[in-house]
């Protein structure tokens, strides 16, 4: 049912500005894959694109044989979204959101019960799901975004930043579970500013420059393509980004702080 993310020559212009710039990438199922980049180069742009929310300018995007463009329905049914910003109803519970997502999805009582009880123990808020959503804090917040993201059993699981806000313990807990997601044939994209998350649990990295991808590929495909064994994805990155010139300004800090 599910099959592999092609996206070919993606081009999104916002006004005068372009935020892709003809961007290419495949993405194959049953992989963990992290998009990296700077702020601004287009990470949630080409995530929401994926996810048939925002209209390309013009390009080629394929989820298997869905079409963001013309079967937005069918997308949204197969994509679970956790935006980086989720937008969720304060005046409802967890429970009531949850709820309220199975009857949209058309998610049965007894299946939407066993799956709630099962996330919300896995993610330690089984306390939490009878107050109001705007009174949980910032990492709650995220976790009932996540559960409500996989109630559906969906087939791409993206998340933008989807590590915010949560303790160890729960980034533990979520990075099991894309783990699982992915052994079961499912595809899991999430971009993600902490490249130790990145390196840690992804099968295979994009960094995005300007609307572009810069590299792509494993750790060690990268490594061996900057020619730099022992390099870490931080100095690929800043190396990539131009952002290689910060290196001595943060030494200095470090040591002005100590
Ligand atoms: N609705 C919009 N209208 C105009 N410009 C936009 C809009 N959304 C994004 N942009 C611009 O598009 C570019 C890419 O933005 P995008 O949010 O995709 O980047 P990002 O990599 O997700 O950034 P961050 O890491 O800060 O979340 C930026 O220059 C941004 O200002």
């Amino acid at each position: 049912m599910s099959g592999p993310i092609v996206i070919r020559d993606l081009y999104k212009k916002y006004a005068d500005n372009y935020a892709l710039n003809g961007l290419d990438l495949t993405i194959d199922t049953g992989q963990i894959y992290g998009i990296l980049g700077p702020n601004g180069s287009g990470k949630t742009t080409l995530l929401r694109i994926i996810c048939s929310l925002l209209e390309m300018t013009s390009g080629y995007v394929r989820l298997g044989n869905l079409n963001p463009m013309m079967d937005g329905e069918k997308v949204k049914s197969a994509v679970g979204y956790v935006p980086e910003t989720p937008a969720l109803y304060e005046s409802l519970t967890p429970l009531e959101y949850f709820s309220f997502v199975c009857s949209v999805r058309g998610i049965g009582e007894d299946v939407m019960e066993r799956r709630v009880r099962n996330l919300v123990e896995a993610f330690g808020i089984s306390d939490k799901v009878d107050n109001f959503i705007g009174s949980l804090s910032f990492g709650t917040k995220q976790k009932v975004a996540i559960i409500s993201a996989i109630l559906h059993d969906p087939e791409y699981l993206i998340l933008d930043e989807g590590m915010n806000g949560l303790d160890p313990r729960s980034a533990k807990i979520l990075k099991d579970l894309l783990q699982d997601f992915a052994s079961h044939g499912k595809t899991v994209i999430f971009s993600t500013h902490i490249l130790e998350v990145a390196e840690s649990v992804c099968n295979r990295i994009s960094i995005l420059f300007n609307g572009k991808i810069v590299i792509e590929g494993t750790m060690e495909d990268m490594r061996s393509e900057m020619g730099q064994k022992q390099s870490n994805l931080e100095d690929i990155f800043l190396k990539l980004t131009g952002d290689e010139d910060l290196k001595p300004v943060i030494e200095t800090l470090k040591r002005t702080l100590r």
